[in-house]
């Protein structure tokens, strides 16, 4: 009670202020400590690498207040159309704010599902989705597609910015070798960012087994969710590199999805590709890889070979009727799906469309129609 005669009025925030209130504790909480640090940083690599992750949290703190307010709006609306309270059925309830969806975002209702529900061989329906081979595997993942977008950009401010605009989508982000070679650890908290995406470290790491141990080890502080090495360097180092980053998936790439059957050939390895394949597959599951990248096209063969528990991860993406740039085995997003790909990774057909939110909304949606279709 207050002093006086009056009893205290309690005021419940309105859910999407509530939403607001929090996150806008949370950036502010973030910004301080990155503005601490961007004081402090050493380097010009480091200053940028701050810079960006400033520049993406400022990004995201307009998207809560810019969702916030629409969703305000949106129950200012839907109160004013809305018969009176007295007028509405029992069994209606409370009439709710609903969070508004940015531009391009499924229904909630649809978010509901799990969008993962691929086939083996594109012919029976399997128990278990891509992740759920990802042991610690969230509600919140389920939501999103099953899409790695490769950041393969020059520099990390636009990383962060491409980062910001498809991570309401996708499961994950990937980093290659030309923002990593350039930034260094930085970028992968940067791209991270406080989103919860998973960070894919696609280093490809190939060398003898000791120096490669070495450079899981050190990677392996940066907790990404994968790493990948070639499987051509062999079950040791292979062996090696799991060892050394036990909290880490190890991901051996069997056989680079731009290599077709002449570029096979002018390496002087016999056989198909796809058998070439499969052989790589074995063999870095054998040394305990648990998960296997390769073309869309060999993902039957290869999850014949391996079992139902090895994450299958497919570059190689292409929309239909698009270019194939540099990649010789391809497939569209869909079709991996049906063949049974656990995380398709996909670069260029969404950071080179002109809204690349857009475009990693619309394969999510795309995704989830193929995955209810079957
Ligand atoms: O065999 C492989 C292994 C890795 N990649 C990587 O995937 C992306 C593909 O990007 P797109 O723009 O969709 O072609 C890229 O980062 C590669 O380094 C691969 O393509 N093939």
């Amino acid at each position: 009670m207050r002093t006086g005669d009056q009893p205290a009025r309690t005021f419940t925030l309105p859910p999407a202020l509530a939403e607001l209130a929090a996150a806008h504790s949370a950036l502010k909480a973030e910004q301080e400590a990155l503005t601490a640090r961007l004081d402090n940083a050493a380097t010009s690599v480091d200053r940028a690498a701050l810079r960006a992750s400033l520049a993406a949290l400022t990004e995201r703190a307009s998207r809560a207040i810019g969702s916030a307010v629409a969703a305000v709006a949106d129950r200012k609306q839907q109160l004013a159309s809305a018969p009176p309270a007295s007028a509405r059925p029992a069994s209606a309830g409370p009439a709710s704010s609903a969070r508004v969806a940015p531009a391009g975002e499924p229904p909630p209702d649809s978010r509901e599902e799990s969008v993962v529900q691929t086939s083996a061989g594109g012919t029976a329906p399997r128990a278990s989705s891509g992740l759920d081979r990802w042991p610690e595997a969230g509600a919140a993942d389920r939501r999103l597609a099953p899409v790695a977008v490769a950041l393969d950009a020059p520099d990390i401010e636009v990383a962060a910015h491409w980062a910001t605009l498809v991570t309401p989508y996708v499961s994950t982000v990937k980093i290659g070798l030309e923002l990593y070679l350039r930034y260094g650890p930085a970028v992968v908290a940067t791209v991270r960012g406080g989103s919860g995406v998973r960070v894919f470290l696609d280093l490809k790491l190939h060398d003898i087994p000791n120096t490669v141990a070495g450079a899981a080890r050190a990677v392996a502080k940066l907790r990404p969710e994968i790493l990948t090495v070639h499987a051509a360097g062999g079950s040791d180092m292979i062996k090696a590199a799991v060892e050394a980053a036990p909290g880490t998936m190890v991901a051996g790439v069997t056989l680079l999805t731009s290599i077709g059957d002449k570029a096979l050939a002018e390496l002087g390895v016999d056989g198909s590709v796809s058998d070439a394949v499969r052989r790589m597959a074995s063999l870095a599951v054998g040394a305990g890889a648990r998960g296997l990248v390769c073309s869309p096209q060999e993902v039957a063969a290869v999850r014949a070979e391996v079992g139902p528990d090895i994450l299958l991860i497919t570059p190689g993406i292409r929309l239909a009727g698009a270019t194939s740039d540099d990649q010789a085995r391809i497939a569209t997003p869909e079709e991996a799906l049906k063949a049974g790909a656990d995380l398709l990774v996909i670069g260029r057909p969404i950071t080179r469309a002109p809204d690349p939110g857009a475009a990693a909304a619309a394969i999510g949606a795309s995704l989830r129609r193929a995955a209810t279709a079957t």
